[in-house]
């Protein structure tokens, strides 16, 4: 049975879920050494934010498949070095939308009408009104930086409360902000004129303290900053220096640099122009239950095999999609192993191309099967449908495209083209009926035969006498041959032989057949 940890709090309904396959421990608050000391055990990880899946436990995981975030945000993965272990990672892109947006809400109320001071005023026995008058939201402007799931619904809302919006996301088209009602603004114009800023955009490189003392100098005195994204968009220093000194109204922050924020932070100091959440945005009932049944769901197909919906490491495909693909994936897979081993490694360009129905698909899933098939003779297991790709690319393996729609014998049919520096190898094929995969071409010479586990290829004189001679040096070594053909251009040219064989090929077997008169080359491929 498969073993999967799961190192932060998650819904019971998921871990119930993943008992059905899997052998589940529970162990929270593991510090990076304990997790790295465990890791080596798991097949699976589930996680929410408190887990750092850095790159030193990701190469102590050795036989992790899986990583499953149940939320939205990953930057608490080192995604690359998942990647590049082959390492599947997937999360929960919607399960927690709602919550995420309405705690922003929230905040953005409770920072404007003081909720959270009054509250702790009036426990405390106090009864002071004047101290705690607020501002109201209803027709000032919010400017949202990101308007993805989590800025849209928070759009929606603070739309339907009279606020004017202002939106700043540089990857949404003109047309989707206008639906939300929003004017799509350059980051300055945003800074400029809002009264309220909210941050839904993903924590990178690029968003690292996008908003620093330079940027909060951009925005009025009277404006007040939501950020339920994560900590680190924001430079704590600056804001607090910000807020200390008046340049800006107030901060409403549920997600920080460090979690746990740090017991001597500073913006534990600041008064009621400040409110803290201990990143609280998607702790909901609903979205607990809704990420742990998403994200469980996806772990345990993943260990049976089956695709992830919500991968973030692989090229994302929709299940109907992936049914029609799938066998030809197998056969890209197929076709690349077999073009890899003619090649023989040193591969330097490989060209994919896709004919009839095939040309009409998305071609990625293809490309990256047979990229996985092409280096699998060389990297073997670790080698995956996460990594081939980048593995491809650094090894500085070219890969160009062709489409042709039009239908000739086959539905559709792949070809690929592999050149090394000394020589060019190509190989087709096709599905027939019920999926059937068969090679239909081996360097031109066409053939029709079905892949197997051993194969023996040859190139030859098409004469007399070779494949008898060929068959007798099987038979002495106790080989059993399940089929053979020829395929040839030619009367008496050059061709090629497929033996497809119960049995892998002794040793030594090889180098007998390479003496027989007439052969040219001979290969062992193992599919
Ligand atoms: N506080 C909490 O508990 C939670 C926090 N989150 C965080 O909320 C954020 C947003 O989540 P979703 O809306 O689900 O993601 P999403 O992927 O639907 O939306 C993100 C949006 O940000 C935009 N974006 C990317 N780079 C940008 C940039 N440099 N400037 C402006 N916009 C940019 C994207 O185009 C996209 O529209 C994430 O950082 C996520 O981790 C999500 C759930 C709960
Ligand atoms: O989904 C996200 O991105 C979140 O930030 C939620 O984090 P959590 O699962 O509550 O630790």
């Amino acid at each position: 049975m498969p073993k999967v940890l799961v190192s932060d709090p998650i819904e019971q309904v998921g871990l119930d879920l993943l008992a059905q396959v899997a052998q589940v421990d529970v162990k929270v608050g593991l510090s990076e050494e304990e997790l790295i000391k465990i890791i080596p055990e798991y097949d699976a990880l589930m996680i929410r934010s408190g887990t750092k899946v850095t790159k030193a436990v990701i190469e102590a995981a050795n036989q992790l498949k899986i990583i499953g975030r149940a939320g939205v945000g990953v930057d608490n993965v080192d995604v690359p070095a998942a990647t590049r272990k082959g390492i599947m990672v997937v999360n929960s892109p919607e399960g927690n939308t709602i919550a995420a947006a309405e705690h922003t809400l929230a905040m953005m109320l409770s920072l404007a009408r003081h909720i959270p001071d009054a509250n702790a005023a009036v426990k405390a026995g106090q009864w002071d009104r004047k101290r705690f008058t607020g501002v109201e939201v209803y027709k000032k402007t919010l400017g949202i930086i990101g308007l993805g799931k989590i800025g849209s619904h928070v759009a929606t809302v603070a739309r339907a409360m009279g606020m004017k919006l202002l939106a700043y996301d540089p990857y949404l088209s003109t047309e989707r902000a206008e639906q939300l009602g929003c004017r799509l603004v350059e980051l300055d114009v945003l800074f400029a004129e809002s009264d309220f800023i909210t941050l839904h955009l993903p924590k990178t490189p690029e968003t690292q303290h996008l908003i620093n003392a330079k940027t909060i100098a951009k925005m009025k005195p009277t404006a007040r900053i939501i950020n339920c994204a994560r900590g680190g968009i924001i430079d704590e220093a600056a804001l607090v220096e910000a807020l200390k000194t008046g340049k800006l109204a107030g901060a409403a922050l549920d997600v920080f640099e460090n979690e746990p924020l740090e017991a001597a932070s500073p913006l534990r100091e600041l008064g009621m122009e400040v409110v803290l959440t201990p990143h609280l945005g998607a702790s909901t009932e609903e979205a607990q239950v809704n990420v742990a049944i998403d994200v469980a769901e996806q772990i345990r197909d993943v260990l049976l095999g089956l695709p992830a919906r919500s991968a973030v490491n692989i090229p994302g495909l929709r299940p109907d999609v992936l049914e029609k693909l799938a066998p030809y994936m197998q056969l890209a897979e197929t076709l690349g192993n077999l073009v890899g081993q003619l090649a023989g490694g040193r591969v330097e360009s490989l060209e994919v191309r896709l004919q009839g129905e095939l040309a009409t698909n998305d071609s990625q899933p293809i490309v990256i099967a047979a990229l996985k098939g092409l280096l699998s003779p060389a990297l073997r297991e670790r080698v995956n449908y996460v990594n081939a790709g980048l593995e491809a690319k650094e090894r500085g393996i070219r890969v160009v495209e062709t489409r042709d729609e039009s239908q000739r014998d086959y539905a559709g049919s792949l070809t690929l083209i592999a050149k090394s520096p000394s020589e060019t190898r190509s190989v087709s094929g096709a599905l027939l009926a019920h999926s059937e995969l068969r090679i239909t071409s081996i360097d031109d010479f066409p053939i029709s035969v079905a892949p197997t586990r051993y194969m023996l290829l040859t190139l030859h004189r098409d004469m007399p006498g070779i494949i008898g001679k060929i068959g007798t040096q099987l038979g002495s070594f106790n080989v059993n041959i399940a089929s053979m053909q020829v395929g040839r251009k030619m009367v008496r040219g050059n061709a090629v032989m497929v033996i497809s064989l119960d049995d892998p090929l002794p040793e030594g077997l090889l180098e007998e057949i390479l003496k027989v008169p007439g052969i040219r080359d001979a290969y062992i491929v193992n599919l």
